[in-house]
């Protein structure tokens, strides 16, 4: 198994769970267009080309502001429907058995999309990917930082009858000068509510902003947390906690947190002890899902076979699965690994 197509088999068919996916982020530019003309939305772009060679990106803020413009050609509930299965659709090729997704309300509350059209679009793929591709699902609903905390609220609020469908709260866009204390009064309802709590931290932000998301927000994960790295307590502690970070390769390379592949800090951080996850935050975007992502970093870091094995189980451990559903996906990547 030391072949390049070989790893590339293996990390391909590997049983793994993606834990950070912005649905938004996997609208590929080919759905964007077809959406666009459904409803007579023009896009500032020519072409399925013009557009994906706009995709270079400076920082996480250029990169954002071209994602909530294309956001806005997503308009009924079979837009969001569409969106969910093409993306389930996609993974389930790369071997990927379970799904953690984001979706971003206020992106379409704002623009005066009902809150039931997005996320009963989303829920009908996510049932339909089960039945059609075995893919188990969790939702999470996201907070946009830049906004503020009442505007949140606003949004759990209305998150409230849907309860049931959504396991946690997360925390995401523009991240510097928007703390995780900006929502401590947020988090700490939807925690009181019963929704679990993760959050976006370390991405370009200081490590201060991963020990807020830790003691004020109390996460269950850290989305990114990649800047941990700077204080060597909190590396400490993350470790001790076997605390999860979802790491995505090339969202930190296309959004320039990162150089270089071969100067991501993932694998230090996994062999320092971290539980660390790979995934693929916007695919659309930054070209491409968990097997680019997984081959990415393989290339680029020189990762072993055990290193894609423990990341493989890392994100079932990391995932909000039940006991039981952990424990069959262990067996089964033991099981894979073995064959
Ligand atoms: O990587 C990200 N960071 C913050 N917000 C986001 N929204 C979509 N992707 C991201
Ligand atoms: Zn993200």
């Amino acid at each position: 198994m030391t072949d390049k197509n070989s790893i590339d088999a293996f990390m391909r068919g590997i049983p793994k769970a993606e834990l950070h996916l912005h649905i938004e982020g996997s609208l590929e530019p080919e759905l964007m267009f077809a959406l666009a003309h459904k409803h007579g939305v023009k896009l500032p772009y020519a072409s399925v080309e013009e557009l994906r060679n706009a995709y270079q990106f400076d920082d996480l803020q250029s990169f954002l502001d071209l994602y909530y413009a294309g956001a806005a050609v997503l308009r009924d509930e079979d837009d969001f429907h569409a969106l969910t299965m093409a993306y389930l659709k996609r993974v389930h090729a790369d071997g990927v058995v379970h799904v953690e997704i984001f979706f971003d309300p206020q992106t379409h509350t704002e623009r005066g999309i009902a809150f039931a059209t997005v996320i009963d679009g989303i829920r009908r793929a996510l049932a339909d990917g089960e039945r059609e591709f075995g893919i188990t699902h969790r939702l999470i609903m996201c907070f946009l930082r830049h906004l503020d905390a009442a505007d949140a609220m606003r949004t759990l609020e209305q998150a409230l009858p849907y309860k049931d469908a959504i396991v946690a709260v997360g925390l995401d866009s523009s991240e510097r000068g928007h703390p995780p204390s900006k929502f401590e009064a947020v988090f700490s309802r939807a925690r009181s509510e019963g929704f679990l709590a993760v959050a976006h931290a370390g991405e370009e932000g200081p490590p201060a902003y991963i020990i807020e998301a830790l003691d004020l927000l109390k996460v269950a994960r850290v989305d990114h947390g990649v800047r941990c790295e700077e204080d060597p307590a909190l590396v400490q502690r993350l470790v001790q906690d076997r605390m999860p970070l979802t790491v995505c390769p090339l969202s930190n390379v296309k959004l320039r947190v990162v150089e270089r592949m071969q100067d991501h800090n993932l694998k230090r951080l996994l062999d320092r002890g971290l539980c660390v996850t790979i995934n693929s935050d916007d695919p659309a975007y930054f070209g491409g899902y968990m097997f680019a992502n997984f081959q990415a970093a393989q290339r680029g870091l020189d990762l072993s076979r055990e290193d894609i094995t423990q990341l493989a189980a890392n994100s079932i451990e990391a995932s909000f699965l039940r006991a039981a559903e952990k424990k069959h996906w262990q067996e089964k990547i033991r099981e894979f690994v073995a064959a």
